[in-house]
């Protein structure tokens, strides 16, 4: 991925912000379960009370639980606390109708006054135990054993009735229970004032009720909050991460389809046409879809790996071995599946290569596959390299449909494991219910971003080998490339093409295909080349738009090294027919214009005149604009080179070359052609090689090659003289009448 990473540049801003709302929503899932301990343990358990202080208490109650304070504590309540008038605050508490009570001063340090009454509640919860182990009788409280810590069923009269034993009871009793009230749990000691704290509150006959149900909507409504905050953000953040990744496939397809356009042949011969198609296909498609899998997990993950980590700790300390055991589970498993899948997750591109280059050869051939009945080969070529994908594919699928259940055993497991741990916690009053189910999904969301992460190491291996085989095209320097300052071809040559000491040899081949070439093509003039099969004909015509550029020696046009001049420029002059005619989809007008866009109506016509074509356009229902399909396969072969030859003649070009584009016309064609050739375009220069020696007998100048080298030159009646093998050649093919 590296060495396409500044695709990445032009969306730092969305990126940026994408991370930013994923931080915002990584915030809003980790507070969720806080507020849901909050309403177990403080709206559910305390009553919606989040104070042990009490705002307001009876004269009674206060003068009662004062039996169980130092005197410092004592102190403390009466410097907080101020005595209010009967009749003075009804409103809050309605039992002020009746007697006076107490009520917390503004000036007091609730905080303190909190601390003091959750102690002194256990302190009253200690007493109780203390006093019933010795009693051994329950008759003095008003709990029965299995519920002593349990002050919200506290009856205020009966407990009052204790008043006068309490005198009895001796300090040392009190003393020892505040010794081991002030031992308990901050959380626990809070929990407890905040119940004896409603007790006291109902004791007034305020709305306890209305109290608890007014924190927990308000607390169910911060949780909708960062539920909607979350879902906001979760929302921007697909739509960013759609942008980004769509918006740099985009600029990927369209370097990579812009290198492959800039590609000379050399480079044609290294990549397959079929991994060029894979490559600007479907690899593409797994780097956009890493990227955008990775822009909403990659940041995501980690921040609510260490989110959640950081808030389970703070909820239970004496838990997180358990954290730290799902976290080695997890990354145990993910390691050993990573080990397995990895290298079966790098073989599937070229796997799937493999399969597109095989049925992309099967739909090309399917003619000769068919003529030969090779049907059954065919399947069975195409059914090896299917199956080795499908069971590539299968083996990574079957990993992935393990560790799923895998990963969610472990999450079970865990959660598990937390409420076994958690509820021995809880009977020992070490945390609170809420906190334990807070910690259980925090650990769950834990779980949950490893396996997001470990989905991301699962797809990034592969997208970085596709992103690897995008590069090596983007990367790829085009054997063929214009010059810092091209020239300019000197305007009084038109059309001469020279060869001087050119060889050639193809990349990678053992030696050259062509061998010293020197000759010089004149205007009007017609330069043949005639040779056997794999001669080099072909090679010696594509040196002159460079499609391949020569080893050794130079080729010239007008006076200019082809090399020094700009591509552009140099093939505006050319005019070339390929060995085999290529027709795009479209209309004939249209593949008729593809050399000159502006090419008139009458200009056209005068092209297929001159190519033979204008008797078959003139047979065709819509004539010039009758549609060409895919590849021309709607023409003969013959009147695909027809319409070759009237593409390039359209084009109105100073150099024609012709690579055996007569072969598929008859003899009577070949000629017509010819002779029109000769006067249509009489100023310029002709470069035609052919197999049949009528084809090139009126030629100017003939070439004979012979395994790349030139072994004959001269007239068709000098050849026949001077050249064995022109002779050997024409003697197959013509009369002995002919020849003399
Ligand atoms: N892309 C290529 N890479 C490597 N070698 C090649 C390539 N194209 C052609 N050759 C080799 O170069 C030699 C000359 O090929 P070329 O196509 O120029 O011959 P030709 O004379 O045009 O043949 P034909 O008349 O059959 O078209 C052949 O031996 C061929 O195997």
């Amino acid at each position: 991925m590296r060495r396409i990473s500044r695709y990445f540049k032009t969306y730092f801003g969305p990126i940026l912000l994408a991370v930013l709302l994923l931080f915002a929503q990584a915030m809003c899932d980790l507070s969720l379960p806080n507020y849901m301990s909050n309403i177990v343990n403080t709206g559910i358990q305390q009553g919606g009370i989040t104070n042990a202080a009490p705002s307001a208490v009876s004269t009674k109650g206060l003068q009662f639980f004062k039996n169980f304070m130092s005197q410092d504590q004592k102190t403390l309540i009466d410097n907080s606390y101020q005595l209010v008038q009967k009749g003075t605050d009804t409103s809050s508490y309605p039992q002020n109708k009746t007697e006076d009570i107490y009520e917390l001063k503004d000036s007091a340090d609730r905080q303190a006054v909190s601390n003091l009454f959750g102690e002194t509640t256990w302190t009253f919860i200690n007493t109780m135990k203390s006093l019933q182990s010795k009693m051994g009788s329950k008759a003095s409280t008003t709990q029965d054993s299995s519920t002593q810590t349990d002050v919200s069923n506290i009856d205020f009269s009966k407990l009052y009735q204790m008043e006068p034993m309490l005198a009895r009871v001796p300090q040392q009793t009190f003393a020892d229970a505040r010794k081991k009230a002030a031992g308990v749990q901050d959380s626990m000691k809070l929990q407890s004032g905040a119940v004896l704290v409603k007790a006291f509150y109902q004791e007034l006959g305020v709305d306890t009720a209305q109290i608890e149900q007014n924190y927990i909507i308000r607390e169910g409504l911060y949780m909708l909050l960062f539920t909607l905050g979350s879902v906001a953000a979760a929302i921007l953040v697909g739509l960013l991460a759609s942008r980004v990744s769509a918006g740099m496939s985009r600029d990927l397809r369209r370097d990579v389809f812009n290198r492959v356009n800039a590609f000379s042949n050399t480079e044609f011969d290294k990549f397959s046409t079929a991994s060029l198609i894979t490559r600007t296909t479907n690899d593409i498609t797994q780097v956009q879809m890493v990227v955008l899998m990775g822009i909403r997990m990659l940041f995501y993950a980690p921040m609510m790996a260490l989110g959640g980590i950081t808030m389970a700790v703070r909820k239970s300390v004496s838990m997180t071995w358990i954290i730290a055991l799902a976290v080695i589970v997890l990354i145990g498993l993910v390691g050993v599946i990573f080990s397995i899948a990895l290298p079966r997750f790098k073989k599937m591109q070229s796997l799937i290569d493999r399969m597109n280059l095989v049925a992309r050869e099967n739909l090309t051939g399917l003619m000769v596959t068919r003529a030969f009945s090779n049907q059954n080969f065919e399947e069975k070529r195409f059914d090896k390299a299917n199956r080795n994908l499908t069971d590539n594919q299968r083996f990574v699928n079957r990993l992935m449909a393990i560790m799923m259940p895998v990963m969610m055993l472990v999450m079970n497991g865990i959660s598990l494991l937390i409420v076994w741990v958690g509820a021995h916690q809880v009977a020992q009053s070490r945390i609170q219910v809420g906190d334990m189910m807070a910690y259980m999904q925090y650990a769950i969301q834990i779980i949950i971003s490893f396996l997001f992460i470990s989905a991301i190491f699962i797809f990034l291996p592969r997208a970085s080998v596709s992103a690897g085989r995008i590069a090596d095209i983007i990367e790829t320097e085009p054997a063929v490339q214009d010059p810092p300052e091209p020239k300019a071809f000197r305007p009084e040559k038109k059309g001469c093409v020279e060869f001087r000491q050119v060889s050639f040899r193809y990349q990678g081949a053992q030696e050259d295909v062509l061998h010293n070439i020197s000759f010089t093509a004149e205007p009007g003039q017609t330069t043949a080349f005639i040779g056997s099969t794999g001669s080099g004909k072909s090679t010696l015509i594509n040196l002159i738009p460079r499609f391949y550029d020569v080893t050794e020696g130079a080729v010239y046009v007008d006076g200019l090294d082809v090399r020094q001049a700009s591509q552009k420029d140099l093939r505006a002059r050319i005019g070339y027919v390929p060995q085999k005619g290529v027709l795009l989809s479209g209309t004939i007008a249209s593949n008729l214009r593809y050399g000159k866009a502006d090419a008139t109506d009458e200009e056209l016509n005068a092209a297929a005149q001159v190519a033979q074509a204008t008797e078959f356009i003139s047979t065709m229902p819509d004539g010039m604009q009758t549609s060409i399909s895919q590849g021309g396969s709607n023409v003969s072969g013959g009147q695909k080179q027809r319409l070759s030859i009237a593409r390039a003649l359209a084009t109105g070009a100073q150099i024609y070359l012709f690579d055996d584009s007569f072969s598929a016309l008859d003899f009577k064609t070949d000629a017509a052609l010819r002779a029109a050739l000769k006067t249509q375009i009489s100023g310029a220069t002709v470069l035609l090689v052919a197999q049949r020696v009528s084809t090139i007998m009126d030629a100017d100048q003939i070439i004979v090659l012979d395994e790349g080298k030139i072994v004959g030159r001269g007239t068709h009646r000098e050849l026949l003289n001077t050249c064995p093998t022109y002779y050997e050649i024409a003697s197959s093919q013509l009369t002995k009448e002919e020849l003399a």
